[in-house]
């Protein structure tokens, strides 16, 4: 792995519910499992972050899941490694969704944020522990004065606060970020937001933050990464991908996302149903939902192919502005073409 990588996910799959059931033993019919992740690679370099972005059951939080080692790959490879410089194991922690039971509700909030010093040995004095937790405190928007109080007494955003603290306390070389603002009031996310891209900046975090929310994901990330029934479709640096989306399904999510306000919370819905992930579609998973299906993209699944920025599309076509360019009430389908 180049010194830089600090995750390599290579070929990653992860099939859940593999055992046949007895229903299915009866009826002679094979062990059906859900295809939750297929085929996904892709790297992150110290100091950077990368979003994932994807409508609900695509397969974000798998990813989550098992680059923390909560479940095993199906098949493929993830490699963690450490910070360049550092010659301890590569530490690893989440930041969930729900900052109400991601904390022990019967632990004060010093206890909270000190337990990972002590665990990984970074402070030892009993002074310096305190004086670490102090200055995790400050670094998240709390003072010293909120050490001695638990966690019922926060709001969900200054729970989330705790939550980074906590994380933070344990400086790890990664960090997960599972939609860690989703649970959160509209006018408290920005907050918490602007926080995490101040402590990305100020601690050269690197970090996977998952989330259904482009707004979100184009604030936070320097690369994309967009998922469709458990496969990566594309991936780029963020600039680049809002500018000249690939794939279809990319495309018709920055059109259907309007204003792009941290507050338009959810992916917006486009056309047609998201089929099962236990039965994905033959030939390329999207075909059943594209404005631009060929009859190629029915039988045959396309290939990951380059993006000129180093980046990668599924798509067998290449997606291109139509001569008159956006028109008024036309379908997105009539202002862009496909070319082989
Ligand atoms: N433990 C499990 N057993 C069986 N199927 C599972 C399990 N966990 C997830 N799945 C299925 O795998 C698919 C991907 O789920 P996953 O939670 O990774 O998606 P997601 O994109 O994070 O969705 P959400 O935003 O709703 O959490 C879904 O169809 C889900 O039902």
């Amino acid at each position: 792995m180049s010194t830089d990588v600090i995750l390599k996910v290579a070929h990653v799959s992860k099939v859940y519910g593999q055992q046949q059931r007895l229903i299915d033993k009866l009826k002679g019919q094979p062990a059906q499992g859900v295809r939750a992740v297929s085929d996904v690679s892709f790297s992150i370099v110290h100091g950077q972050t990368m979003g994932l972005v994807g409508e609900s059951g695509c397969g974000k939080s798998t990813i989550a899941r098992l680059v923390s080692g909560l479940v095993q790959p199906t098949e493929g490879q993830i490699e963690l490694a450490s910070t360049p410089g550092k010659t301890v194991r590569p530490r690893l922690q989440m930041i969930f969704q729900d900052p109400f039971t991601s904390l022990n509700g019967r632990w004060t909030i010093e206890r909270s944020i000190a337990e990972p010093i002590i665990v990984h040995g970074l402070r030892t004095s009993k002074a310096a522990i305190r004086a670490r937790v102090d200055e995790l405190l400050e670094m998240v928007g709390l003072s010293s004065g909120d050490r001695e109080k638990y966690p019922q007494e926060f709001s969900g955003g200054q729970r989330q606060r705790i939550c980074i603290a906590r994380a933070l306390a344990g400086e790890p070389d990664f960090l997960i970020l599972d939609e860690p603002t989703s649970a959160l009031d509209v006018s408290v996310q920005a907050q918490v937001l602007n926080l995490l891209r101040d402590l990305q900046a100020r601690l050269n975090l690197t970090s996977l933050f998952i989330t259904h929310n482009l707004s979100v994901v184009r604030i936070m990330a320097d690369r994309i990464g967009v998922m469709y029934l458990g496969e990566l479709v594309e991936e780029a640096p963020a600039a680049t991908l809002f500018e000249k989306p690939q794939h279809p399904y990319t495309r018709l999510l920055i059109d259907a996302a309007p204003g792009m306000d941290v507050e338009d919370r959810a992916l917006h819905p486009i056309l047609g149903e998201l089929p099962s992930p236990s039965s994905p579609p033959q030939g390329c998973r999207f075909h059943t939902r594209c404005p631009f299906v060929q009859p190629k993209c029915r039988t045959d699944a396309p290939e990951a192919r380059p993006r000129p920025d180093g980046g990668m599309f599924r798509c067998h076509f290449n997606l291109e502005l139509g001569q008159g360019g956006k028109a008024a009430g036309s379908s997105l389908a009539n202002e862009l073409s496909l070319s082989a």
